[in-house]
């Protein structure tokens, strides 16, 4: 054990901060007499929200997750949540004393109890009091209000999925881990989901780890994410910074683009539009009705940025900015580019055809004008 353990370089290194998720695992699996499975991760991810846990098939995403529930007795590693060690090379916290959740694709709840009493077994279950208001608060979030009195074999694949989380919940963990949550539902149960999964983050102030293969709820619900690619990350930070980052496969193909965290600052009845200001300029969308004036998500594809020399005042497009190019990366596409800009302290990225680019002569440093045919809140 020593041995292996001595590889993990500085495992024993005091972790960055007290706040954090901090960890270091490595792991083998033997597949077969020449080929072993190797993950080999360091992640460090904020003390609270919603951080995916993205890659292809096969790439650690739920061994990475097992060896931060302890699950898998051969990982060598370190492992600090929020100031609380659970693992150095010379001390390993059981899995029964982790203070967490974990949430699989399939919930599996107790057939024999009710909603309510599975909720209640965790209640009882759960090493430390649960304040009053908590199973409230729990419900409240989850929306399970009307099927607590039913058995599971009543309920919806989403109506499981969300007594699941709530009794996740319930132990009142210091770190939510969650396997592809949505991956059993179809659209309608998982359209139905999201919305207590973004109240989630915002009421509970944990951080969570949240695996998915699809981009459309990563966008959604996480603020950080990891990127994984062959039991190695490759990427790890904010979600707005790594969706920009064409080099990565969270968006492929049409999906490549960026995230805009904006702010709501007019809504113009007449045109139905409303204005929007990010870190780098503003930008005119539909308008959304809701009550939020507050932080709003926009997603700008990159197909549906152009790039100009000149400012055209003579097009239909509302959204003209100015930036500065800071990568230009070939597609998938060999008869397309992947260029991306800065834009104030925001990221764009534009898909253009090689042709394009060749054309108006871009590179890397010039100032260009940005037009945006499209943008869309994320909902
Ligand atoms: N207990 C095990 N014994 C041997 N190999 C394993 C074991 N568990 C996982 N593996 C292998 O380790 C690799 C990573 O598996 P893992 O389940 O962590 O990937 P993943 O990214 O979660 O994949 P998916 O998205 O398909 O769920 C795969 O090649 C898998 O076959």
């Amino acid at each position: 054990m020593a041995d292996k353990a001595d590889k993990i370089e500085g495992s024993d290194a005091p972790l960055t901060s007290d706040q954090g998720v901090h960890a270091r695992f490595q792991l083998g699996y033997a597949q077969s007499a020449t080929n072993t499975f190797e993950l080999d991760v360091d992640i460090n991810i904020p003390g609270q929200g919603i951080t995916a846990v993205f890659g292809e098939s096969g790439s650690g995403k739920t061994s990475l997750l097992r060896c931060i529930a302890g699950l898998e007795t051969n990982a060598f590693g370190s492992l600090q949540v929020n100031g609380e060690l659970w693992q150095n090379t010379s001390m390993v916290v059981p899995t029964y004393k982790r203070n967490l959740g974990y949430v699989f694709q399939e919930a599996s709840l107790f057939e024999h109890l009710t909603a309510s009493g599975n909720l209640r077994y965790a209640i009882k279950r759960c090493n430390q009091i649960a304040k009053p208001e908590l199973l409230n608060q729990v419900v409240s979030v989850m929306g399970i209000e009307g099927i607590l009195s039913k058995h599971p074999l009543q309920l919806s694949g989403g109506e499981r999925q969300r007594v699941a989380i709530a009794r996740a919940l319930l132990s009142q963990p210091k770190l939510l881990l969650m396997d592809e949550p949505l991956a059993s539902l179809d659209t309608a149960r998982k359209l139905e989901i999201l919305p207590y999964l973004e109240s989630l983050r915002s009421s509970f102030s944990i951080p969570i780890l949240y695996v998915s293969h699809a981009v459309d709820e990563i966008v959604r619900l996480a603020d950080h994410a990891v990127i994984m690619r062959h039991g190695k990350v490759v990427a790890q930070g904010a979600i707005t910074e790594l969706f920009s980052r064409a080099d990565l496969p969270l968006g492929v193909g049409n999906e490549v683009g960026a995230i805009l965290e904006c702010k709501v600052i007019e809504r113009d009845k007449h045109w139905h539009l409303m204005r929007v200001e990010f870190d780098g300029g503003e930008l005119w969308l539909p308008n959304v009705e809701n009550n939020q004036n507050t932080l709003q998500r926009v997603r700008v594809l990159a197909s549906d940025v152009s790039l100009t020399l000149t400012p055209h005042t003579d097009s239909s497009i509302l959204n003209v900015l100015s930036g500065q190019i800071a990568e230009i990366i070939n597609d998938q596409d060999p008869a397309m580019s992947l260029v991306r800009l800065k834009v104030g302290a925001s990221y764009l990225v534009a898909r253009l055809t090689q042709r394009s680019l060749h054309k108006l002569a871009l590179t890397l440093g010039d100032y260009i004008w940005i037009q945006i045919k499209s943008a869309a809140i994320v909902r």
